[in-house]
């Protein structure tokens, strides 16, 4: 056994995801599996209904661990394509990295039916809560589950020494991915899934373009639509780390949410490398141009009036932000489990049709939004259907974003938009 002390491990990740001081660094990590000592075997209070949570009807409690309600969805997203993935393969492991209270462990456990999940959390004392957690699961002569409580880079890089691989790994962490990433790809099976979180708000507005180069190799600066933007940083980020390494990453889903803010990507990694694209920003308008194009400056707008005021951000991915195909059995899946419609509870249902017409292939990067038409057409605020059916009668084609919601993605131009809007607007005078 390999044991890897706290000089082997990057600075950057204490500086952002600090270890409880308290954490005995010389030892090797600890590993609780489930009965190993019958005195310790914890014991769950069911009588105790206020102690507990809920999240889709499992208990579980959340003692003093950081935990939010908010990233539900973010769960469902993950737990459905775990599910679809062991269904394909057949077989499940799943390293949760920086567990909290192990609520993704249990749900990868008992609704992925994953075979074997390894919950690890850096902080020591959530260890009682996760072991908690997880011991509604039954498990027989082979555990299901083990936690450990070490830093997540130390865990997957013992991993990949063993040659241990996983099939999902989740890095659920504060801030950036970024200094997890090489030893999660590391550590991460070929056709293997990475769930990957930013809640790096103000980096990926392009407020920040010095921290987002330093973190995800991107200088980006404000753009009209700078969460989405957010998602693609964290894909580049990504690629860029993954094709060092030789393997090349495709996005199954991306999903922003508004509290957090939350940026997850869940990214299928496998051999080879992927070309990666700039993307230039020009008055309003979007292009693509590959770095070659970029470095001899023979992009269009070099030629224009308007070349003075080019603006570059980049590298970004600027492919497809979903895997059709997946997402769409993903929806299936939800509407098999009765996790879609009404009586449901929650919007996932919604959020997966939109993400299933996002990913439309005539859809450009970004989205228009609808104020920004009204202001530039100095008319009302044009109703979102009334657009979008406009939009596609003219042969465009257009969708909602599930990140902006009074917003369109169309290939249709920002001229084009603000004729429409003016149009409408007489209409409706009109009538
Ligand atoms: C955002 S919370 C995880 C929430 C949990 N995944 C959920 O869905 O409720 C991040 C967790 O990472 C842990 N953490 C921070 N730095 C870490 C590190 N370097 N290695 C492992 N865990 C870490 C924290 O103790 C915290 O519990």
């Amino acid at each position: 056994m390999i044991t890897l002390t706290p000089k082997t491990l990057s600075p950057f990740s204490f500086l952002c995801n600090p270890i409880p001081k308290h954490q005995n660094q010389n030892s090797k990590y600890t590993i609780v599996t489930q009965y190993s000592d019958s005195n310790s075997k914890p014991t769950f209070n069911s009588n105790c209904e206020s102690e507990f949570q809920t999240e889709r009807g499992l208990k579980f409690d959340i003692g003093e661990t950081f935990f939010r309600h908010e990233s539900a969805t973010g769960r469902d997203l993950g737990v459905l394509a775990a599910a679809l993935y062991k269904r394909s393969k057949g077989k499940l492991r799943v390293l949760d990295a920086l567990c909290g209270c192990g609520i993704r462990s249990l749900r990868y456990l008992i609704e992925a039916e994953a075979d074997f999940v390894l919950a690890n959390d850096a902080n020591d004392d959530n260890r009682k809560v996760i072991t908690e957690n997880l011991s509604q699961v039954e498990s027989g002569d082979d555990p299901r589950w083990a936690v450990t409580l070490s830093d997540a880079n130390r865990i997957m890089t013992e991993c990949y020494l063993k040659r241990d691989f996983f099939d999902l790994i989740d890095i659920d962490s504060f801030g950036s991915d970024s200094s997890f990433l090489r030893s999660a790809i590391n550590a991460l099976k070929l056709d293997g899934l990475l769930y990957v979180t930013s809640t790096d708000g103000f980096s990926s507005g392009g407020r920040r373009p010095q921290q987002t180069l330093a973190a995800y190799g991107a200088y980006v600066r404000p753009m009209p639509y700078s969460n989405e933007l957010g998602l693609r940083m964290l894909i580049g980020g990504a690629v860029r780390v993954a094709s060092v390494l030789g393997y090349r990453v495709t996005p199954l889903f991306s999903y922003y949410s508004y509290h957090g803010p939350i940026f997850r990507v869940m990214l299928r990694v496998n051999r080879g490398k992927l070309p990666d694209n700039s993307y230039c920003h020009n008055c309003g308008s979007s292009q693509e141009y590959s770095w070659a194009e970029l470095g001899r400056m023979s992009c269009p707008c070099s030629d224009s009036k308007v070349s003075k005021s080019l603006i570059v951000s980049g590298p970004l991915w600027t492919g497809p932000l979903h895997d059709t195909i997946y997402i769409t059995e993903m929806l299936h899946l939800a509407e098999e489990w009765g996790w879609a419609g009404s009586g449901s509870g929650t919007d996932l249902d919604k959020l997966l049709n939109q993400m299933v017409a996002e990913s439309d292939p005539r859809l450009p990067f970004g989205y228009t939004k609808l104020d920004e038409v009204a202001s530039r057409a100095k008319v009302n605020s044009p109703p979102l259907r009334a657009v979008m059916s406009t939009l596609e009668k003219e042969g465009y084609a257009a969708s909602r974003s599930h990140i902006e919601s009074n917003a369109i993605k169309t290939n249709c131009s920002m001229a084009g938009c603000i004729r429409i809007a003016k149009q409408l607007q007489q209409c409706s005078s009109a009538e």
